[in-house]
C-alpha cells in the first residue's frame, strides 16, 4: 500500500497494491494494523455503501459528536473527492483537497475527524464505500453549503450544470456560521 501525503495536514491517499491475472484482480484495501500505524487512528468501526447518478454532490457533512474519521473509496465510476480542514489549530484550517476517487484508480482518502466531507459524481453512476471511525450520530450532524464563497472548491461540475442535492444539502449552513473544531 503507497501512502502519499496531501497538501492538508493529516489526510492522506492511499493506493493498494493490485494484484492482476487472467481472472481479473485482488487487492487487500484494509488493514487495521498499517492503518493505526499510518494514520494513529484507532481501528474503523463502522462501514458505508452509497450509490448515485451523475451530478449529485453529497456533503459537505461532519459530526460535531463521535466525529468520524473516514476511509473513502470508489468501487464503480468515479467522484471528486473534498476534505475540508475544520480545526482551528491546523495550519490548514479553512483549506480544502480534492481529488479524483475512481473504480480505475483505485485511490482511497483518508480523512480524519475533525473535517468535513463531501464528493460530486462525474461518472453516470458511482458506487461509494467508506469505512468510518466513529458511528453515526445525526444528532450531531452538521451540513456546509457545497459552494461556500470562502472556500471556493473547484468541483468538477459536468457541462457547468448544478449539482443535484438533497434537503438538507440544499439548506447547508455557511463556513463562517459552521461550528469549528479546536
Ligand atoms: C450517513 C448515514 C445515513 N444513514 C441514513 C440516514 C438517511 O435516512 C439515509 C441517507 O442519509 P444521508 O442523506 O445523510 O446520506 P449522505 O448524504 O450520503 O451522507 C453522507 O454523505 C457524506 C459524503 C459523508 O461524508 C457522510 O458519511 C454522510 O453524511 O441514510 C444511516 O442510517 N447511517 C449513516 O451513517
Amino acid at each position: 500500500m503507497n501512502v502519499i501525503k496531501t497538501k492538508l495536514n493529516d489526510v492522506l491517499i492511499f493506493e493498494p497494491k493490485v494484484f492482476g491475472d487472467e481472472r481479473g484482480f485482488f487487492m487487500e484495501t484494509y488493514r487495521s494494523d498499517f492503518f493505526t500505524e499510518q494514520t494513529g487512528s484507532l481501528p474503523l468501526v463502522q462501514d458505508n455503501h452509497s450509490k448515485s447518478a451523475q451530478g449529485i454532490l453529497r456533503g459537505l457533512h461532519y459530526q460535531l459528536e463521535h466525529t468520524q474519521g473516514k476511509l473513502v473509496r470508489v468501487v464503480q465510476g468515479s467522484v471528486f473527492d473534498v476534505a475540508v480542514d475544520l480545526r482551528q489549530s491546523s495550519t490548514t484550517f479553512g483549506q480544502w483537497f480534492g481529488i479524483e476517487l475512481s473504480a480505475q484508480n483505485n485511490r482511497q482518502l483518508w480523512v480524519p475527524p475533525g473535517f468535513a466531507h463531501g464528493f460530486y459524481v462525474t461518472s453516470e453512476t458511482a458506487e461509494f464505500v467508506y469505512k468510518c471511525s466513529d458511528y453515526y450520530h445525526p444528532q450531531s450532524e452538521v451540513a456546509i453549503k457545497w459552494d461556500d464563497p470562502s472556500l471556493s472548491i473547484e468541483w468538477p461540475l459536468v457541462d457547468g450544470k448544478q449539482p443535484n442535492l438533497s434537503a438538507k444539502d440544499i439548506a447547508g449552513t455557511a463556513f463562517a456560521d459552521a461550528p469549528k473544531f479546536k
